[in-house]
């Protein structure tokens, strides 16, 4: 932890929205590779994909990827979007995650954007499946998922436990049109990735 209590590599200009596991030390790491991730909102819906196979099979997230070589992350974001969900969108920058797994010295820096339009049909690929899922009223229940109520009945709420633990700390600022930043080190048992210890703060 630094000395304006942020984790290293955190941008001084952040307030505190959640912290966990302040007992343990931040896994140092020497490379950083970048990736992309990207979310479509629709009215009072959200677009998500249930990841098929690969880095974080069977959970549902954003359609991303790795930035190649000679591309933008928002260049990226673009073509790993329409790759995975078959969809163009005006994707605006959102946030920034860093990611540390057990066994690794690098970082997944990931670059995460939003849209509130697109054009095409999401269409399921070998990578991903899209579903759509519900954003209104959002109330928290037991399984700290959040319930859709209303306006978009018969889509479910947003998966939550069937996600990365990390997302429910910042997706609720992205879905509110607010920037945020984090990190988060995950330790493996098994083949679960458990987070261990996490930050993550709002852009002022
Ligand atoms: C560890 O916590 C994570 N949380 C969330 N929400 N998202 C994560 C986390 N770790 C990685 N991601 C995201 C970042 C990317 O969007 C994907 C991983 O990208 P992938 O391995 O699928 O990259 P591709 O370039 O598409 O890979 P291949 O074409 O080689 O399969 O997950």
């Amino acid at each position: 932890m630094g000395a304006t209590g942020l984790p290293p590599g955190m941008d001084s200009n952040l307030t505190e929205l959640a912290k966990g596991g302040c007992e343990i030390d931040w896994q140092p790491y020497t490379q950083t590779r970048f990736y992309t991730n990207a979310f479509i909102i629709s009215d009072d819906k959200l677009l998500l994909g249930f990841k098929k196979r690969g880095f974080g099979a069977n959970l549902y997230n954003g359609f991303g990827g790795k930035v190649e070589p000679g591309e933008t992350p928002a260049q990226a974001a673009a073509r790993e979007l329409k790759e995975e969900s078959g969809i163009d969108a005006p994707l605006e920058h959102a946030g920034v995650l860093i990611f540390l797994t057990e066994g690794t010295e690098w970082a997944f820096h990931i670059d995460v954007f939003s849209a509130r339009s697109y054009t095409g049909e999401p269409t399921e690929t070998d990578e991903m499946r899209p579903g759509w899922f519900s954003l209104s009223e959002n109330s928290i229940n037991g399984n700290d998922d959040r319930l859709g109520v209303s306006s978009s009945p018969g889509l479910p709420s947003i998966p939550y436990s069937k996600m990365w633990a990390d997302d429910i700390y910042w997706l609720p600022h992205l879905v509110e049109g607010k920037k945020f930043m984090g990190r988060a080190d995950f330790a493996k048992e098994g083949d679960k990735f458990i987070m261990r210890k996490f930050w993550f703060g709002a852009v002022c």
